[in-house]
């Protein structure tokens, strides 16, 4: 069997990571690859309801889908991983544990994501309602060695999620999709 491969979505609250997921996710179970996408609300509701964003919360949040991943990528599934992952030190473990590991750096704006405000979460953060926001009162380390980096304040999804599936493709053969 043909092992899989994790690829961690990387970016802040609002950048794309879900959109670009959910894209790439349709246009590889269309083409019959097995593929699995942990959504980060899921998560946090099934895997982590006792877990909130304090700096130990996240990293055990991490490690957890961490350990998830890594079972279903050894098990031949392509998994994407659509967390904020803030810390450059989540990122080091990802890609230490992780056997076949890439990253794609959502990179948008915090100005533009304020602007979309997808879950109306910013505004509260801005007003002092959401203790440790990512980007607003928590730290979001700027990602330095992607292997992949979407800007989705300039692309349209679809040209991000083309641009993931070919790095799945020059990584792990999904010869069939584009
Ligand atoms: N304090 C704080 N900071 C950041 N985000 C918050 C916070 N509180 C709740 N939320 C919502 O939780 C989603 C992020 O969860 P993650 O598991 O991806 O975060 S982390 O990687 O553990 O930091 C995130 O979802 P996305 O918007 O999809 O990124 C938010 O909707
Ligand atoms: N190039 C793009 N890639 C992804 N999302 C985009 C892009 N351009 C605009 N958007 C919009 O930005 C929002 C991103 O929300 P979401 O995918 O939930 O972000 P995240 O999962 O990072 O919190 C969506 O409303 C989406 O339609």
């Amino acid at each position: 069997m043909k092992a899989g491969i994790v690829c961690w979505f990387v970016g802040l609250s609002g950048s794309g990571k879900t959109t670009i997921s959910l894209m790439v996710e349709s246009k590889l179970r269309a083409a019959g690859i097995p593929i699995a996408v942990l959504d980060g609300d899921e998560l946090r509701k099934w895997l982590s309801s006792d877990l909130g964003f304090t700096y130990e919360d996240r990293m055990t949040h991490i490690r957890r889908t961490v350990y998830v991943a890594d079972l279903l990528a050894r098990n031949g599934l392509i998994v994407l991983a659509p967390l904020i992952t803030p810390y450059k030190e989540m990122r080091e473990y990802c890609r230490t544990k992780l056997t076949s590991y890439v990253e794609v750096y959502v990179d948008c704006p915090i100005e533009n994501c304020i602007e979309r405000d997808v879950k109306g979460l910013y505004e509260k953060a801005i007003n002092g309602q959401i203790p440790m926001f990512t980007g607003i009162s928590d730290r979001f380390d700027e990602p330095t060695s992607p292997d992949l980096i979407v800007k989705t304040n300039q692309e349209t999804a679809e040209e991000c999620a083309c641009k993931v599936i070919k790095l799945l493709k020059e990584q792990n053969g999904c010869e069939h999709v584009i």
